[in-house]
This record gives C-alpha cells, sequence and structure tokens, in this order.
C-alpha cells in the first residue's frame, strides 16, 4: 500500500490533534467534533490515500452523515424497523438513515471513479487502489468478491464502525482522567520514565504496564457498545444444550463479560488495578471483550489499539487534563445512543511543560 505505514497515518493525525488542543491555552473546549475528525481522518488516509483538512466542506458533510445516522440508529422506529422490515414504508427515522446511506455511497462511488482514472498498480496508495487492482485480476471470476457493491460496502463500514468507537472510547479516557488525577500523574510519571519527550510507538506498551492497564479500563469502564452488533443466525444451532432455529435475532451482551464480578473485582468501578497483577506487570484478561469475540470479532481491532495507545498517551505527554474553572466533578453516567458516549461536557488541556 502507500509509501507510510498505518502507525505513522496515526502519529501524523496526532501531531495535528495535539495543535488543535494547543490553540485553546487551557480554556475550556468541546472535544466531540475535534476527536471525530481526527479519527474519521485517520480511516481517510487509509481509505483513499489523502487527509481532509479539517474545514473541507465534503469532509465535514461526511461526517454529520455518520454522526447523525448513528445516532438516529438508536431511535425506536429504527429498532422497530429492523425487527419488522415491512414497515420499511412508514415516515421515520429509519428512512433518513437510508437517505444517509444513499449520499454516503454517490460520494463513495464518485471517490473510487477518480481512484481507478489515477490507478497504477505499481504504486498503490490507499485501500481504494488495492482493492480496484485486484478487482482487475479477478475480472473473469464471476464469483469474485471483489465487486463495486463490496467495495462501498466495505468503505461505508470502515467509517461508520471505525470512527465514532474509537472517538468515544478517547474521549472517554480525557473525562475519566480529568476525573481521577492520581490517576492521570501515575501515567504520567511512567510517560516520563520510558519515553521522556520521545514519541509514543505502539510498541512501547510492553514497557508501560500501567498505562497499558488504564487504556484497557477506559474501555471495560466506557462498555460503549453494550449490545455488540446484532446477528442472526445463519443455520440452525445447537449450543450449550439450546436449541437456536436458523433466521434467530441474536443479541451478545458484552456487558455480561465486561462486568462480571467473577474476573472483575470491582466491575463498576474506574480501577485499573483490575488489569496489574500485584507486582505491577499487565494482566491480560480472558473477560476483556471490547471488541467481542469469534469470526465476527471487530474488523478494525488493531487498528483501533493502535490508535486509543498512540493517541492517549501522546496527549498525556503533551497535556493535563482539568475540569473546567468552577465545575467540581465529572458525570460519567453515559448518554443514550448506538454507542454509550459520555453526556455532553467539556474540558480543559493544560499544556505541560
Ligand atoms: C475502540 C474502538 C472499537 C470498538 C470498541 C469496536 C467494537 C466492535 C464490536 C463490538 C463489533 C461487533 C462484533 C460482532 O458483531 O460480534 C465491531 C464490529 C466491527 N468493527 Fe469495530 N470497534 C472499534 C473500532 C473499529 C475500527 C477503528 C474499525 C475500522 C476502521 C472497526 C471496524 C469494524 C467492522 C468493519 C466491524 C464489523 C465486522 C463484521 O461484521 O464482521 N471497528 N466493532
Amino acid at each position: 500500500m502507500g509509501k507510510s505505514t498505518i502507525e505513522d497515518k496515526i502519529i501524523e493525525e496526532c501531531d495535528c490533534l495535539i495543535q488543535r488542543f494547543e490553540s485553546y491555552k487551557g480554556q475550556q473546549f468541546d472535544n466531540i467534533m475535534i476527536m471525530n475528525a481526527s479519527v474519521a481522518n485517520i480511516i481517510v488516509a487509509i481509505v483513499f490515500g489523502h487527509r481532509f483538512n479539517y474545514n473541507d466542506p465534503i469532509f465535514l458533510r461526511l461526517m454529520s452523515l455518520i454522526n447523525e445516522s448513528l445516532r438516529l440508529l438508536a431511535a425506536p422506529i429504527v429498532l422497530l424497523y429492523n425487527a419488522f422490515p415491512f414497515i420499511g414504508f412508514l415516515p421515520g427515522a429509519h428512512r433518513r438513515v437510508m437517505e444517509n446511506v444513499k449520499e454516503m455511497d454517490a460520494f463513495i462511488t464518485e471517490s473510487f471513479v477518480e481512484h481507478l482514472e489515477k490507478l497504477n498498480a505499481n504504486d498503490q496508495r490507499s485501500l481504494i487502489d488495492t482493492f480496484l487492482v485486484r478487482q482487475k485480476e479477478e475480472k473473469s471470476n464471476p464469483d469474485t468478491y471483489f465487486h463495486d457493491k463490496n467495495l462501498k460496502c466495505v468503505v461505508r463500514n470502515l467509517f461508520t464502525a471505525g470512527m465514532e468507537t474509537t472517538s468515544t472510547s478517547l474521549r472517554w479516557g480525557m473525562l475519566l482522567m480529568m476525573k481521577y488525577p492520581d490517576i492521570q500523574r501515575k501515567v504520567q510519571e511512567e510517560i516520563e520514565r520510558v519515553l521522556g519527550s520521545a514519541q509514543a510507538r505502539y510498541e512501547h506498551r510492553m514497557r508501560m504496564p500501567y498505562t497499558n492497564a488504564v487504556i484497557h479500563e477506559i474501555q471495560r469502564f466506557a462498555n460503549i457498545l453494550p449490545m455488540s452488533i446484532p446477528h442472526e443466525t445463519a443455520t440452525d444451532v445447537t449450543f450449550k444444550g439450546y436449541f437456536i432455529p436458523k433466521g434467530t435475532a441474536i443479541t451478545v451482551l458484552l456487558s455480561s463479560v465486561l462486568q462480571d464480578e467473577a474476573h472483575f473485582e470491582k466491575p463498576n468501578e474506574f480501577y485499573p488495578q483490575h488489569f496489574l497483577d500485584s507486582e505491577g506487570k499487565f494482566l491480560k484478561k480472558e473477560a476483556f471483550m471490547p471488541f467481542s469475540a469469534g469470526r465476527r470479532i471487530c474488523a478494525g481491532e488493531t487498528l483501533a489499539r493502535m490508535e486509543l495507545f498512540i493517541f492517549f498517551t501522546s496527549l498525556l505527554q503533551k497535556f493535563t487534563f482539568r475540569l473546567p474553572p468552577g465545575v467540581t466533578d465529572v458525570d460519567v453516567t453515559p448518554a443514550e445512543g448506538f454507542t454509550l458516549m459520555p453526556n455532553p461536557h467539556m474540558i480543559c488541556a493544560v499544556a505541560r511543560s
């Protein structure tokens, strides 16, 4: 694929994010759109091979389509429509989601036609390039997966599944650091000890057990997709003695593992020790499943883990997150939606000397 690695793209985007945070000079601001834009730009870099200017109207429109659709996915009529698709003719939020999908697809089609025109098999710079090259190679195969409809679907899925999830997890991270300044300080001490002012890279997590444990605990505590993504049995299944016929809707409750007392001593508290042993070494937990499990486990898990580590560590290397003046506590009750997000809030990113 392109000249730089995915890790380089994350670092480049993280540098831009740090500059945006610096521009607030320690004053309070809402980080929702800023975080969304940074994470979306990493997907843009992977999928399209370039990055958008933050004020680009196409980029802003793309993000607003995704945000609106994710918000609407939790609307009662959409849940009802998912269970009873024949009500599709009724007016309501489900129709709006479908219109948004159409608009996104039109944008994606336009951009892969552009890629096709400039395509050079020896210089593949994006996921779209790689897909199109494979499409050409498999032109004579009637069963190929590399057709236009799949390309549109892959690109759309990467955007919708990859933007808000990672951005929301990072926003929980900043909020929890404001609520627990002692934990924030300990992370910063580890950063100073291991990295100093060097650039954080994903491999550093092996030497940073406390930071790694805090990131895992942020994901466990935030539990952003408590019901994962709905599934349906493709065949008749017998599971643990229960017969489940083909076509049954299945909802996996990730909360049942992430908040399981048998695995986590204080399931309802933010407690990084859940992921540390008595010597302070990182402790893997089999019940840690924010990305779900099995064959349909999150396709972006590795990317998300890399983003979370590099963004979180780099931000805490440069800033201390503080409550805005006059605010004395942090509300960690999640807002309702397709993902569990923090309620609207302001943060102060105070530059560290
Ligand atoms: C902290 C960030 C993330 C979390 C917590 C998360 C979590 C999840 C979960 C729980 C699922 C459902 C798995 C299932 O159906 O059993 C999922 C699916 C998926 N995720 Fe993620 N995700 C994250 C980031 C990403 C990123 C960055 C990408 C890619 C850019 C991505 C792409 C996908 C895709 C394509 C699927 C559907 C996979 C399939 O149906 O086979 N995710 N994710």
